[in-house]
């Protein structure tokens, strides 16, 4: 074995159980892989923790350290980095032609991308994200330097370069030079991602990215799909976000924009689509039949999306659902911050929110989810939404993980000697991990902080 750890970690069993693995060793084999997981009741226990402290592989967590898996960001728009914390006084479109689309545009000066994305992965590994699901730009040469900056630095990415080619609904300053250019070079930078896949441990992996449909000429959009299936990548886009996004995809194509994307051969098994508040039933259904997942967004909801998304009722129906913290729409580049917020948005949605209705009409019964539900989200159910062996503390499942140390100086968390079991002690890291906390991150077996 490469290396083993000896510690208490947490992970998910389903969406509603976590396992509590006390004082566990996970063994870790030369490719980054959990090899094998043994609990101190296994006949080997002994035998293997003697042997590992006796050739020096074994990491010993101490008192009041734990393990959780990395989390999975599903939706994270690299290049907007940079006006994180700022500029969510407007809605949508105008956010878009404001602010964003003038910053992205800026991404052709390659020295300004690799300022920005250098600092965002450090900052996301430095949070605990270990794998990323990327919108970069229209910029071939920029968003390639994300994809291998994500390889140098150790954090799984799954990069996109952006398509956004109909000049009736994109700046001149900003968009595709044509729809030849647009689908070219996406393939261009498919097969450029998968040749630096072949040399990097952890993976990265290239991603058909039209920004979403209004943005994209039906021509791209067919182009995309057939893109998609003849490179078997993944695909990612926006979908049924705001009112305005939602409505404006209806008037253009009297349908959904579920079933404008299935259509163009743009919902597959590898693909994740952000936000789809408006999802109806039956495109719901269209996501689980395609294996479709949702990239639930709660921080940037709250700012753009006009609602609060029926989360609890698309897991309940068996949609694959992992978390995304969609900076710069949202400000936190943490998924902690967006784990607490699914709570409450559900909480919120489940109870109603103006106190001038009566209770029994304020709100959206059976809507809350719990911790554990987000939880499963921002790790196990990311995993699936990707499809790859990433979220879980579990054999066969990349050694993705983060060590959180509660007894930190300067921690503000209120653990107290036999105060608090091993139940109240994952809630507390649920809730109150801060980055202080996490001091170690691992990605396929490397320790990347
Ligand atoms: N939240 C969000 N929604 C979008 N819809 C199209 N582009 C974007 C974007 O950059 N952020």
């Amino acid at each position: 074995m490469n290396k083993i750890i000896k510690g208490t970690g947490f992970s998910s069993i389903n969406l509603q159980e976590i396992e509590i693995l006390e004082d566990y060793l996970f063994c870790i084999n030369d490719d980054g892989f959990i090899a094998k997981r043994l609990s101190p009741n296994d006949q080997d226990y002994n035998m293997v923790l003697k042997q590992a402290r006796s050739e020096e592989t074994l990491m010993e967590l101490t008192e009041g350290q734990y393990l959780l898996p990395g989390f999975i960001d599903l939706h994270i728009h690299a290049p907007q980095w940079a006006q994180t914390g700022t500029a969510l006084d407007l809605p949508l479109y105008e956010w878009l032609n404001t602010y964003t689309f003038p910053l992205e545009a800026k991404f052709s000066d390659i020295t300004f991308a690799e300022e920005t994305y250098n600092h965002l992965v450090d900052t996301l590994l430095g949070n605990g994200t270990t794998t990323a699901l990327y919108f970069a730009t229209i910029h071939e040469e920029a968003s390639f330097l994300l994809a291998k900056i994500c390889a140098e630095k150790g954090q799984r990415g799954l990069v996109g370069k952006v398509v956004m080619d109909d000049p009736a609904e994109n700046p001149d300053f900003y968009r595709d030079a044509s729809l030849e250019e647009a689908l070219t070079g996406t393939e261009r930078f498919i097969q450029r991602v998968k040749e630096l896949n072949k040399t990097t441990k952890q993976g990265v992996y290239p991603v058909v990215t039209p920004r979403f449909v209004p943005s994209c000429t039906s021509e791209a959009l067919e182009g995309l799909g057939k893109i998609a299936a003849k490179h078997d990548v993944h695909i990612t886009s926006h979908c049924s976000e705001s009112d305005w996004a939602h409505n404006h995809v209806k008037e253009r194509f009297g349908k959904n924009d579920a079933q404008v994307l299935n259509d163009f051969g743009l919902l597959t098994e590898k693909a994740i689509m952000a936000h789809a508040n408006f999802l109806s039933d039956d495109d719901a259904k269209t996501y689980i039949e395609q294996g479709t997942a949702i990239a639930h967004c709660p921080i940037s909801n709250a700012y753009f999306a006009n609602s609060v998304i029926p989360i609890k009722h698309f897991a309940d129906m068996g949609v694959e659902i992992g978390l995304g913290t969609d900076l710069s729409a949202g400000y936190d580049p943490g998924i902690y911050s967006a784990i607490r917020q699914a709570v409450i948005s559900s909480r919120m949605l489940e109870d109603g929110v103006d106190p001038s209705k009566n209770a029994a009409s304020r709100g959206r019964a059976h809507s809350r989810i719990t911790a554990n539900e987000a939880f499963y989200f921002a790790t196990a159910g990311g995993g699936e939404s990707i499809s790859l062996p990433v979220g879980r503390l579990a054999e066969n499942y990349a050694f993705d993980a983060q060590i959180i140390d509660t007894k930190i100086k300067d921690s503000s968390m209120p653990i107290f000697e036999g105060m608090n079991s091993l139940q109240d002690i994952f809630q507390k890291l649920v809730y109150m991990t801060q980055r202080r906390n996490i001091i170690s991150v691992f990605v396929q077996g490397e320790r990347v902080k």
